[in-house]
């Protein structure tokens, strides 16, 4: 029999089989990067515009015999990325690796295989870039984690205020069409950012403190902007014709900090002002020297907090979420519906996170779309020692040193994992109260299927904590989801939608908005 972890020979018999700690076959990873500078280049060429991520992945997994490791270039590439070289896992198993903090380093990772300059930081390192193994993480993942719990409250009331002046714009502007319909996301993005810092820090929102504009608003803009200056080298199709000019622009070069330096002013001048209090209880927390944090470096670690991890993922996650619930169409909104009605009962003001804590399909279709399209689709790690990596049927080994890397939509639509796995199953995750009797089985395989629910860069039913990279926001990103969900089917019935896939956001473009009778007075059905 082959020893685990080591290879054996007795006389004349053929060198037997290196086995992993759980006995699967250690093979050489498949792939190459190819020669250098060009094929990193021709990689990024493929995964922009030849055959879009998806593709990029399969088509490799493919040419290599079905193997979900493999080693590949992933963009930039040149001359942004100081080295493109990768090891990719990408099925639910070897995925797990880059979420064990005692496997992977973290420092410098969030984006991958590049570090966006600091001076769009004020010169500081955020937390998100920082390692769990760093005392300052702790300290400053502290932090992140208090204000989250403290915040949870307010998450309905604010996102009650945002949704009704989100929705009324979109009504507005779906009557001053002439049915070519409306874009979500625009709204979105104006009306996210102020849910986002009125929910973490109360106060007046910055579309009133920066300014709103007329055509999109003024805070929104310049979040944005910081924000593209920061991502630029892994976006695509942000409008820029044609496509050669815009890789030339996107993705060769870095786009000066100092372009974006009065709009992160104005920002900072923002949460200087809104997040004091914040600021001022954590100067007065911090005696212990384990790390010392500035109130300058707290106060940019906020900011990128809130707009970086927070707005930049609602950004993201709800135009996804809109997007599977226009596909589903009206046979799951009607359910929806059903289930919101009953569940609020009577006219309530806000719907409360009490509320849809009792709407379990709600909280499926939640679960399901984070499933499908985790925003955050991309995760990094180092190495940090020699290690063996499993997929379902062979291990590998990686050396110290050498950057993972996971592209997630494949972990969580693993077929190995999940059945339909590539299908939004609308009510995958319903247990509901009556579940609780019997064996329980039911509950046991969501708790099951949970654990592969890892949008937050850990399980579902994990929790975030000072000495792990899990979101610090993931309560709340669920709770926003659920709530958006309610909203929409307590306000309307039913509502269509085209959407336009892209590598960073769905763009989802409402066609029809069928109003709740309750809503739209007597009658009901009323068309937006
Ligand atoms: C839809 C919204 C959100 C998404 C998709 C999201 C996703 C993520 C992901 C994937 C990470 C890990 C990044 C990595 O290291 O690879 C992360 C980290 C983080 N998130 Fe969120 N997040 C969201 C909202 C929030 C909110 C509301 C907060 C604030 C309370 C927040 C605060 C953070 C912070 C501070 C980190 C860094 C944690 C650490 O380094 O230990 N996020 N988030």
């Amino acid at each position: 029999m082959a020893s685990k972890g080591s290879t054996t020979t007795t006389g004349d018999e053929p060198p037997q089989q290196k086995l992993s700690p759980s006995g699967l076959p250690i093979l050489k990873i498949p792939g190459s990067y190819g020669i250098p500078f060009f094929s990193p280049l021709r990689d990024r060429l493929d995964y922009f515009y030849l055959q879009g991520a998806d593709e990029f992945f399969r088509s490799r997994v493919a040419r290599h015999g079905g193997a979900t490791v493999l080693r590949l270039n992933m963009p930039p590439g040149p001359l942004i990325s100081g080295d493109p070289r990768v090891v990719a896992l990408l099925d639910a198993r070897s995925f797990r690796a880059l979420l064990d903090d005692s496997l992977v380093d973290k420092s410098d990772t969030l984006d991958g295989t590049y570090v966006p300059s600091l001076d769009l930081f004020s010169g500081h390192r955020p937390l998100a870039f920082l390692d769990s193994g760093d005392p300052r993480h702790a300290k400053l993942k502290r932090v992140a984690l208090r204000l989250a719990a403290a915040r949870m409250r307010h998450v309905a009331p604010a996102f009650g205020t945002a949704f009704s002046a989100m929705f009324a714009d979109v009504e507005a502007a779906m009557a001053g069409t002439a049915g070519d319909g409306v874009e979500f996301n625009k709204y979105n993005m104006r009306h996210m950012l102020d849910f986002t810092c009125v929910a973490l820090f109360g106060g007046a929102p910055p579309s009133k403190v920066i300014g709103d504009g007329d055509d999109g608003g003024a805070a929104a803009k310049k979040a944005l902007k910081w924000l593209v200056f920061q991502v630029h080298p892994i976006a695509s199709k942000i409008g820029i014709k044609p496509w050669p000019l815009e890789d030339l622009l996107l993705h060769t070069f870095r786009l000066p900090a100092f372009l974006v330096r009065r709009d992160y002013a104005d920002l900072t001048a923002y949460f200087a002002g809104v997040a004091a209090a914040v600021l001022d209880e954590e100067a007065e927390n911090s005696d212990d020297n384990s790390a010392i944090i500035t109130r300058d470096e707290l106060l940019h670690n906020l900011i990128f907090m809130s707009i970086f991890n927070a707005y930049g993922g609602f950004k993201i996650f709800l135009p996804s979420l809109v997007m599977y619930l226009a596909r589903a169409g009206p046979e799951l909104h009607a359910k929806l519906a059903g289930e919101v009605r009953s569940a609020i009962s009577g006219e309530v003001a806000i719907i409360t996170l009490a509320a849809v804590d009792k709407m379990p399909l709600v909280k499926s279709v939640v679960w399901e779309a984070l499933r499908m399209s985790p925003p955050v689709a991309f995760q990094y790690g180092r190495a940090r020692r020699d290690t063996v990596i499993e997929s379902h049927d062979a291990a590998y080994e990686v050396k110290k040193g050498e950057m993972l890397f996971g592209y997630q939509p494949m972990a969580t639509r693993d077929e190995r994992v999940f059945e339909r796995a590539g299908e939004f199953v609308a009510d995958r995750f319903v247990v509901v109260s009556g579940d609780e009797d019997g064996d329980g089985e039911r509950r046991r395989r969501r708790r099951r299927m949970l654990e592969h629910v890892v949008w937050s860069n850990g399980a579902e039913n994990g929790e975030a904590a000072e000495g792990n990279k899990q979101c610090p926001g993931k309560d709340m990103v669920v709770a926003v989801g659920r709530l958006m969900v309610a909203e929409m089917f307590r306000r309307y019935d039913t509502f269509t939608a085209t959407v336009e896939e892209n590598p960073l956001e769905p763009v989802v473009t409402f066609t029809s908005l069928t109003k709740a009778a309750a809503v739209a007075g007597h009658g009901g059905g009323e068309e937006a």
